[in-house]
């Protein structure tokens, strides 16, 4: 079975909170859509704004390979204006090769948002495609809040679907506008329009029941050719159905064939690509594409896992650009530390006593509040120390941070750092913004007469957690930082009642970190590490 991809990330995702586009990030996602395969890209609704409209003037210029360029818009306000009606002649002039119009499938809507006769509505529907069909271009028509219009009255909605079809239209989309039909719902009424209809059938899902995957998925299976959504799930309300997870269910698990997506391999790299342009964070709990779709955390799935990943994987995760990840933490086992023993490429005895210590040692770590699902690079350095491949590159022998405060001159922070690199020590004072970035300053200029490459380092995350909220001001605190020397990151983790220590802890294992892998590179050993690629 062949089924059609259409996208309208750009027009329907566009409706959703906190998402904005512009002109140029519209083509780049166009772009993108045509090189991954998809047949249909719905660029947005010419005639609504000016962005869209210079959309459609600069997409004449992109060299799609496969996709065909859509324009949406409604049917005409007025019967006693089609042939004029703004609307439509913005479809025609935008020179979209596609046009998709929606129309009113339930009578509640004819009734009171139109305002119209069943009559009026069925002649709108008509003139209205017919019109552009006139035009010279393929028509399809959105059936808006068809499954709720069909469950209201199925006369009502079948015969405006069949106005479309007099029309011209090629493709009768049904459109869960809401997202509150349910997927046997979806199956039986998809099924009933296809015997009733002589063009394809495609489904257009929202995702307000979080069933618009299934539903889509559901549609197929009862024969529609078509499935509307858009990358990574986003749209009005809770969102459209997630091409995302549609495509490779519809692929890996029902066999079903696109056009021009040849493999999946880029599914993922295309989705954080749009989360990229669209300036939000990845999901990372995304089934097929997520940073945690395919990671695992449970000693008893990490130990099955080893020895054969389809054991707690639907499938594999290469199969769409992502990876297999183990986690280490307190649930863990000892196959978690021998998987991140072989990642890192360290040999290990196959039985023995440090597996055993290592686990103990890490799940007495995160009971006390350390985390190292979220700090790997502090685990590999547990590891390592542990077997004697690790020694500190330094020791802090002081640290003093003074606190200023100041309600007429900025308050500027100080921290005095001691420090100890072989038989040297060094003393160094830093002002900061605030006593942490004090404190990172000091150290850095301490150790920079000794180790120069840590000017690469820069800390872009820091994270302050409270760990037992009842004890108030005197609650042990966890502090995750993220580092980067600009091509890699890789992320630490302290903890003490005390939150200028706990950001030492961490800073500490940054730097440690760095140091370890530079100095490996240097000896020419490839770092292989997770955590330092995370
Ligand atoms: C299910 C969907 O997602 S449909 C797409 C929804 N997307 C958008 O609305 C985004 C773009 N929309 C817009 O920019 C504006 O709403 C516009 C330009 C389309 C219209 O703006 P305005 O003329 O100011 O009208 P407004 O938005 O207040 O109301 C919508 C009008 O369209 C009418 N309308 C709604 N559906 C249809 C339809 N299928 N056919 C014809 N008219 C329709 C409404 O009845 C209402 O008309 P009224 O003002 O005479 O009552
Ligand atoms: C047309 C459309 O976007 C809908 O009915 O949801």
């Amino acid at each position: 079975m062949v089924i059609e991809l259409y996208d309208t990330t750009l027009r329907d995702g566009t409706q959703g909170e906190h998402i904005n586009l512009s002109v140029q990030d519209k083509l780049l996602i166009a772009e993108r859509l045509d090189e991954f395969g998809v047949d249909f890209i719905e660029g947005g609704w010419p005639s609504s704004n000016p962005k869209d409209e210079e959309f459609f003037l600069k997409a004449r210029k992109l060299n799609l390979k496969h996709a065909r360029l859509t324009a949406f818009g409604s049917t005409a306000r007025s019967l006693d204006n089609v042939e004029n009606d703004p609307n439509l002649v913005g479809l025609v002039r935008c020179e979209a090769p596609v046009l998709t119009i929606f129309g009113k499938t339930w009578k509640a809507h004819s009734v009171k948002s139109l305002g119209i006769s069943d009559d009026e509505n069925a002649e709108l529907i008509y003139r209205s495609v017919k019109f552009l069909v006139e035009s010279g271009r393929e028509v399809f028509f959105d059936a808006e809040h068809f499954f709720d219009g069909w469950k209201d009255n199925a006369g009502f909605a079948e015969r405006m679907i069949a106005a479309a079809v007099d029309g011209g239209a090629s493709r009768v989309v049904l459109c869960d506008t809401n997202g509150g039909t349910l997927p046997h719902e979806i199956a039986a009424i998809v099924t009933r329009v296809r015997e009733i209809i002589g063009v394809s059938v495609g489904i257009h899902a929202h995702n307000d029941s979080d069933l618009a995957v299934a539903n889509s998925i559901e549609a197929v299976r009862a024969g529609a050719t078509q499935v509307q959504g858009t990358i990574n799930g986003i749209g009005e309300r809770c969102g459209n159905a997630n091409l995302v997870s549609i495509i490779p269910n519809l692929m890996l698990k029902l066999g079903a064939e696109f056009s021009h997506v040849q493999d999946l391999k880029s599914l993922t790299s295309m989705s954080k690509f749009v989360y990229e342009i669209l300036n939000l964070p990845p999901d990372s709990k995304a089934p097929f594409v997520g940073k945690s779709a395919f990671a695992h955390k449970g000693g008893i799935h990490v130990s099955a896992v080893m020895k054969e990943s389809s054991l707690y994987e639907h499938i594999d995760p290469m199969l769409v650009g992502n990876r297999q990840r183990v986690l280490v933490s307190e649930l863990a086992g000892q196959s978690n530390i021998r998987y991140k023993a072989q990642e890192l490429g360290i040999s290990l005895p196959e039985k023995g006593e440090v597996f055993k210590n290592l686990v103990n040692h890490v799940k007495k770590l995160e009971h006390q509040g350390y985390q190292f699902d979220g700090a790997e690079a502090s685990f590999e350095l547990i590891l390592r120390r542990e077997l004697g491949q690790f020694k500190p590159y330094f020791e802090v022998l002081e640290s003093k941070v003074v606190i200023q405060n100041g309600q007429e001159i900025k308050a500027v922070d100080q921290a005095v750092m001691k420090v100890m690199v072989g038989d040297e020590t060094e003393q160094t004072v830093a002002d900061g913004d605030g006593p942490v970035n004090a404190l990172d300053k000091a150290l850095r200029k301490a150790l920079l007469h000794f180790y120069p490459d840590i000017r690469m380092i820069r800390l872009i995350d820091y994270k302050v957690r409270v760990l037992e909220e009842k004890s108030g001001t005197s609650a042990k605190v966890r502090v995750l930082i993220e580092s980067s020397d600009g091509q890699n990151s890789w992320g630490t983790v302290g903890v003490s009642t005390n939150i200028i220590e706990a950001s030492l802890q961490a800073l500490n294992d940054s730097i440690n970190y760095y140091l370890f892998y530079n100095q490996s590179k240097a000896a020419a050993t490839a770092p292989a590490s997770e955590a330092l690629n995370s």
